[in-house]
C-alpha cells in the first residue's frame, strides 16, 4: 500500500474545491485577524467593543450569540435577539461578522439575520450528525463556514466535516485551531497540536487555518505568546477574543482581552516573510537542504539496520519463548540514549518521544514475529 493512497487512510483526503479567504468577497486579507466577545451580552457591550476595535487591523468580527455550556447553569447565549446587535459591530468597524452555529434552527436564523460568516464549534465538529445536519441547513447557500477541530485530535473527524460541507456545495472553507482537551494539561485550557492544522493543510491545498489562541490558552497572560507561535507554524491568521471589560465578562472572562491589548498583541507580532517571495533565499537554502536530504537518507538506512536486528532478536524470542517486552532492557536503553543525545545538544522531550516511536515500531514487529509463530504451530 503507498503511503498517501486512499487504502491508507489516514493521510488520504478527496481533492475539493475551496475558495482562499481572499476569495470570499468579503474583503478579508492575509493575516486575517477575528475579534469581538465571547458572547453577545448587550447592544451596549456590541458598541463599547466595536468602539474600542477601531484602529485595529481586526477585519471580521465575531460573538457567540449561541453558547453551548459545559454544565447547564451558566450564560447559554442571548439567541436570535443577539443576532440584530451584530449591525452595530458591522457599521462602526465597516467589517462582516461570524458567529457559531450548531444546528438548522442556528443556521437558519443567522442566514436570516445576514451573518456573512459561520463556524462550527469544537464540540460539534465532533459529532458527523450534527455537522450533517448543519450542512443540510446549508445546501444551496455559499456562504463561508470556518470548521474549529474537534476536541480530540482526531484529524479524520476535522477532514470529515470539511467534506461533508463541500459535498453540500460550501467551498468558501477554512479551519480553526483550537487546542485539543486534555485532562492532564496543566499549562494550557486546550493543548495545542501544531502538527494537526500543518497536515490539515496538507491534506485541503488551498485551505487557511485560523488560530484560536483564547480558546488554547484560557487565560490571557499567554495569548501574545501563542500568537506567535501560531504565526511561526504558518498559521493563517488569529481569532482572539476580545472585550472592553474581560473580568466582567458573562462567559470566558478570564481569556478576552480588552480591544487596546489585542492591538498591542498585533502590532509585536512578527510575521515571517514567505519564502515564494524570496527566490534567491530558495537557491542559498538547497545548499543545507542537500545535506539535509543526505543525513535523512542515512537515518532512514540505520534506522532500517537496526529493525534487521530487532526482527534477528525477535526470531531469538519466538524460538525460545520469550516475551517481547523487556523492560529493564528497555530501561538501560532509554536512559543512555536519552543521556547521549542531551549530550549533544538536543532536548530529553525530543530524545523520549522519537525512543518511544522507535520501541513501539519494535515490539510491534517482534510481536507480529510471535503471532506468526503461533498460528503458524496451530496448523
Ligand atoms: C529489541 C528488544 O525488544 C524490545 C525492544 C527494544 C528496543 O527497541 O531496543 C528493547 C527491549 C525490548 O522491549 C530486546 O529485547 O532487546
Amino acid at each position: 500500500m503507498k503511503p498517501g493512497s486512499p487504502e491508507s487512510g489516514f493521510f488520504y483526503a478527496k481533492k475539493m474545491e475551496i475558495v482562499d479567504i481572499k476569495d470570499w468577497g468579503l474583503g478579508l486579507s492575509e493575516h486575517l485577524l477575528i475579534a469581538g466577545p465571547c458572547s453577545a451580552e448587550s447592544p451596549e457591550q456590541i458598541e463599547a467593543i466595536a468602539k474600542g476595535l477601531k484602529g485595529s487591523r481586526v477585519e471580521l468580527f465575531r460573538a457567540g450569540v449561541w453558547k453551548p455550556r459545559t454544565r447547564p447553569g451558566s450564560f447559554e447565549g442571548i439567541g436570535e435577539d443577539a443576532l440584530g446587535w451584530l449591525e452595530i459591530a458591522r457599521e462602526t468597524l465597516n467589517v462582516p461578522v461570524t458567529v457559531e452555529v450548531a444546528n438548522t434552527e442556528h443556521v437558519e436564523q443567522a442566514l436570516k439575520a445576514g451573518v456573512e460568516v459561520l463556524w462550527i464549534g469544537a464540540r460539534t465538529t465532533v459529532n458527523p450528525f450534527s455537522v450533517q445536519e448543519i450542512c443540510e441547513a446549508l445546501r444551496g447557500t455559499d456562504i463561508p463556514v470556518m470548521v474549529k477541530n474537534p476536541i480530540n485530535p482526531d484529524l479524520q473527524l476535522w477532514l470529515g466535516a470539511f467534506e461533508r460541507l463541500n459535498k453540500v456545495g460550501i467551498k468558501k472553507l477554512a479551519g480553526i485551531h483550537r487546542g485539543f482537551s486534555d485532562p492532564y494539561e496543566k499549562r494550557y485550557r486546550n493543548k495545542p497540536e501544531w502538527s494537526l492544522p500543518i497536515h490539515l493543510k496538507r491534506l485541503l491545498p488551498g485551505i487557511s487555518v485560523i488560530c484560536d489562541p483564547s480558546h488554547i490558552c484560557g487565560t490571557r497572560e499567554i495569548i501574545a505568546s501563542v500568537s506567535q507561535r501560531a504565526i511561526n507554524f504558518g498559521l493563517d491568521g488569529l481569532m482572539i477574543e476580545t472585550h472592553h471589560d474581560p473580568d466582567n465578562a458573562w462567559s470566558d472572562a478570564k481569556q478576552q482581552i480588552t480591544p487596546d491589548t489585542l492591538k498591542i498583541i498585533y502590532e509585536n507580532l512578527n510575521f515571517r516573510e514567505s519564502i515564494e517571495a524570496h527566490p534567491e533565499a530558495i537557491s542559498e537554502l538547497d545548499k543545507f537542504r542537500q545535506k539535509v536530504d543526505l543525513v535523512d537518507t542515512q537515518i532512514i538506512e540505520l534506522m532500517a539496520d537496526r529493525f534487521q536486528v530487532i526482527k534477528q532478536i525477535g526470531e531469538y524470542k519466538k524460538g525460545h519463548n520469550l516475551a517481547v517486552f523487556q523492560p529493564s532492557r528497555w530501561q538501560d536503553v532509554m536512559e543512555s540514549r536519552i543521556q547521549s543525545g542531551v549530550n549533544k545538544g538536543m532536548t530529553e522531550k525530543f530524545m523520549k518521544s522519537m525512543l518511544f516511536a522507535i520501541h513501539e515500531e519494535s515490539v510491534k514487529i517482534q510481536e507480529a514475529q510471535l503471532k506468526e509463530a503461533k498460528t503458524s504451530n496451530k496448523v
